[in-house]
């Protein structure tokens, strides 16, 4: 057997990268050129979507099953954010949400749950998610619904229709919420605080 050898020597450079707040960039090399200002771009942007993935949303399946620890921190709204319900953890026991698919499933009937995580300063928390969602070309058909009850489709969707529906609906308000931040100077702000 032919045995080649070659060379195999790499240098790795490992980064550990403190709250922007907290960051003292006086020791920081010059060189690469320009790092400092890449490395202050992207921590904003990553302090972006954290703020982004701890909102408030619903999820897209039927039902979710989550399996959170005892540190707690998920949280629910009936009333579009105004107040929050705290959904207290209990022990062996699945919090089961229902998602947009089960909300159209029975024809808006049954609400989806409107929840978020709100993340702890002392402990870390662990929550495990599972997600059942239908094949994409499965087939919604509309339910009867009761008098005074509002009906969320007409007429047979497929699951992927649904979809492209609630995205668009999701950026419509990120959209609304986004100019709503920037004409009153809101933030995700304290989210440093809560992180440090
Ligand atoms: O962290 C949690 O308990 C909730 C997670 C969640 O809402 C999701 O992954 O969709
Ligand atoms: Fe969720």
């Amino acid at each position: 057997m032919k045995v080649k050898v070659v060379r195999d020597s790499r240098e790795i450079v490992t980064y550990f990268s403190y709250l922007v707040s907290a960051r003292d960039y006086s020791p920081w090399p010059d060189k690469p050129e320009g790092w400092r200002a890449v490395t202050k771009a992207y921590s904003e942007q990553l302090m972006q979507l954290g703020c982004k993935l701890l909102e408030r949303h619903t999820d897209l399946g039927t039902i979710s099953l989550l399996l959170q620890d005892q540190v707690g921190g998920l949280q629910a709204t009936r009333d579009g954010d105004k107040t929050w319900i705290t959904v207290q953890p209990v022990d062996r026991a699945f919090v089961v949400n229902l998602g947009d698919h089960g909300h159209y499933l029975s024809n808006g009937r049954f609400k989806n749950a409107d929840h978020q995580a709100a993340v702890n300063s002392n402990y870390s928390r662990l929550s495990i998610a599972t997600f059942q969602n239908p094949a994409p070309g499965a087939i919604l058909y509309p339910l009867k619904i009761r008098e005074g009850e509002n009906p969320v489709m007409d007429e047979p969707i497929t699951f992927s229709e649904m979809y492209k529906r609630k995205m668009n609906k999701d950026l419509e308000l990120a959209k609304l919420k986004d100019e709503l931040e920037k004409a009153t100077h809101k933030s995700c702000e304290g989210l440093e605080e809560i992180l440090a």
